[in-house]
């Protein structure tokens, strides 16, 4: 789409002269020296202007009493390098222009402000910003207040705040109040807490739409409403993910410029109902057993992770399982192919048409007749293995964090609707370092002898014959009640979910005790099965049915920016740290 607006003229930030542009989607201003010649310019796309004010602006009250009625001040996005191997930190540029008259003034302000509203449809007016003041190193709170809520203020968002009082807080909250006039929800927190808002939403898009979530093979409604993520977590990896750097003043740029990142969920069932959705990891063995130790630690804070990490690497267990997963389109993607999904992946755009086939005539671009999960042919042929297996794990995108830069599966995509399952067969102790450490560098942890990864659409996981009222029994198993429960909810195919007994604290205690730790060293038997992290919390339910829906929810990011290949910071708006 082209544009009209064209508006060019000679401004000064103080006593240096400047050419100044709006075409297209580009506002840029150039240096020019006495001798009428160019110098540097800096070059903002209009998407990325934060806002326009006249005047002179100060984020903090300034001594300055000059008359600034022919100035305005544009505040934009700077980029800076993390100095890492991921994304870009981005900042708030500010600049202050002068004009010869209050008339241009009002004219480059007004074009300004025009220009953003066409560029920028998406941008948020309206927030619910959950905060979790007990997440990561408990600094929630401070870090809303002091870096996000200045940002969110100067770019004219209001936002509705509440700092919650329980887990499940947000989660029930957006599953029952009023979510009228919100456009998107931001959560101040972890994976945890991110993960409350996506039930919340998902939950509630479905209860409006009239879809029963238990069913693995229904296709559910993509949510309106975008999610915020402001990091104050401990691992914080669908922030990592998503925006690249672990940064709040960043994640609230993208928030305030309506950046717009589609994202794959995973539900998971037992028996023909819901238990939990997943987004970065769920996993069996390995991080089902470093998760259940981590919650006996969480005084630790992120740490915890570290510490039971390596408390469950000396307990060397192997678990047995089947199996089974029904592998995606061989020819769109692998996971072994090396790429990285980066901000604007061309096989991330190519699913959405894929996945939801007919936007203009069904009205809604998100009624969509994609049925892989259905019994018809198209499918594919589910494949089965079965083995002693030290962990299994099933991410729909990569799962970066700052532990793991590139995660647990490099090149997974964030919106391409499959996940990639990674299997780690029973191996040596030192095979198991080897693929840990991995994780920590560029080195491809897929590349050994007992590692398989494959790109999938739904994946079933159950203990082997025998193996399972055993498993049970150490694991405390479902107690009369939650059997009815489920076959309840399996019965009358009911909406209600069975999270509330996942979120407990009480199945965490229960699970405890059966965790093996350090059985391998020091115990004779060692329990038959390992518990469910999924992203972070214990499942009670081992046997599980799993499936990837594509694109189910939106994130406000844009994936990450690859700084060695971003064309944007070459140029002069990008400050190399
Ligand atoms: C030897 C070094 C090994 C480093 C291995 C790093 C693998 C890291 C992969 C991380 C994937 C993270 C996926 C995200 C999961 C989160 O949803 C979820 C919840 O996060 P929240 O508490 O912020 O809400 N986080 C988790 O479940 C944490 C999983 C963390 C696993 C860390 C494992 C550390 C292992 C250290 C092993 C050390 C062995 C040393 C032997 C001498
Ligand atoms: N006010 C609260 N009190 C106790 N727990 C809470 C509260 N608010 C949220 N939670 C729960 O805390 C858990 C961890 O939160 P999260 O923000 O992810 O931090 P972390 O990354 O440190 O685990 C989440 O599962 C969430 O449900
Ligand atoms: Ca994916």
């Amino acid at each position: 789409m082209e544009t009209d607006f064209r508006l060019e003229s000679s401004l000064w930030v103080g006593n240096k002269r400047y050419r100044a542009l709006l075409t297209g989607w580009h506002f840029q201003w150039t240096e020019v020296d006495k001798k009428n010649r160019d110098k540097k310019t800096i070059s903002v796309p209009v998407s990325e202007v934060v806002g326009v004010d006249e005047g002179q602006v100060e984020i903090l009250p300034q001594k300055s009493t000059e008359d600034t009625d022919k100035d305005f001040t544009v505040f934009y996005v700077k980029r800076s390098s993390s100095g890492g191997l991921h994304g870009l930190l981005w900042r708030l540029g500010r600049i202050q222009f002068s004009c010869p008259s209050r008339v241009l003034r009002d004219q480059w302000t007004q074009h300004l402000r025009t220009a953003l509203k066409t560029h920028s449809p998406v941008r948020p007016h309206r927030l619910l910003v959950f905060i979790n003041p007990f997440g990561g190193k408990k600094k929630g709170r401070q870090i809303y207040h002091s870096l996000v809520a200045p940002l969110f203020e100067l770019a004219g968002i209001s936002s509705h705040v509440i700092v919650t009082e329980r887990a499940n807080h947000a989660r029930d909250h957006l599953l029952k109040k009023d979510l009228t006039g919100f456009d998107g929800v931001v959560c101040v927190g972890g994976d945890g807490m991110f993960s409350e808002i996506l039930h919340g939403l998902i939950g509630r898009t479905q209860q409006e739409a009239g879809l029963c979530e238990n069913d693995p093979s229904v296709t559910l409604q993509p949510c309106p409403l975008h999610i915020g993520i402001i990091p104050a977590g401990s691992t914080d990896c669908v922030c990592y993910a998503t925006v690249g750097v672990i940064d709040p003043v960043t994640s609230a740029l993208h928030i305030i410029i309506g950046d717009s990142q589609p994202l794959d969920v995973c539900s998971v069932h037992h028996t023909a109902a819901l238990v939990r959705y997943s987004v970065s990891l769920l996993g069996y063995g390995f991080y089902g057993d470093v998760l259940a130790e981590s919650e006996k630690h969480r005084w630790m804070g992120p740490l915890r992770y570290d510490y039971a990490g390596t408390m469950v690497y000396l307990s060397n267990r192997s678990y047995a399982g089947i199996v089974q997963y029904l592998p995606a389109d061989p020819l769109l993607s692998s996971p072994r192919d090396k790429t990285r999904c980066l901000s604007g992946c061309s096989v991330c755009s190519k699913s959405t048409g894929r996945l939801f086939p007919h936007p203009s005539d069904s009205g809604s671009l998100y009624s969509s007749h994609f049925s892989q999960f259905s019994n018809d042919s198209e499918e594919g042929e589910w494949v089965s293995v079965e083995g002693r297996f030290r962990c299994v794990s099933l991410t729909c995108m990569s799962s970066s964090c700052p532990k793991s830069p590139l995660g647990l599966s490099p090149s997974a995509h964030l919106a391409d609707g499959t996940g990639d399952l990674i299997l780690v067969w029973d191996t040596h102790p030192l095979g198991f370092l080897k693929f840990l450490y991995r994780h920590t560098s560029t080195q491809d942890q897929f590349d050994l002898p007992f590692v398989e990864v494959h790109r999938v659409k739904a994946v079933r996981f159950s203990l082997p014959a025998g193996k399972e009222e055993e498993a049970f029994e150490e694991t405390g198993g479902l107690d009369e009640e939650e059997r009815r429960h489920v076959e309840t909810i399996s019965r009358n195919g009911s909406q209600q979910q069975l999270t509330e007994r996942s979120m407990g604290q009480e199945i965490a205690n229960e699970q405890k005790s059966a965790t093996p730790f350090l059985c391998g060293l020091c115990c004779s038997k060692a329990p038959a099965a390992s518990v469910w992290n999924c992203d972070g919390e214990i499942l009670p339910f081992t046997n599980i049915i799993s499936r990837i829906h594509g694109q189910l929810v939106r994130l406000y990011a844009r994936g990450i920016e690859d700084g060695a290949t971003m064309h944007s910071c070459s140029e002069e708006n990008c400050e190399r740290a």
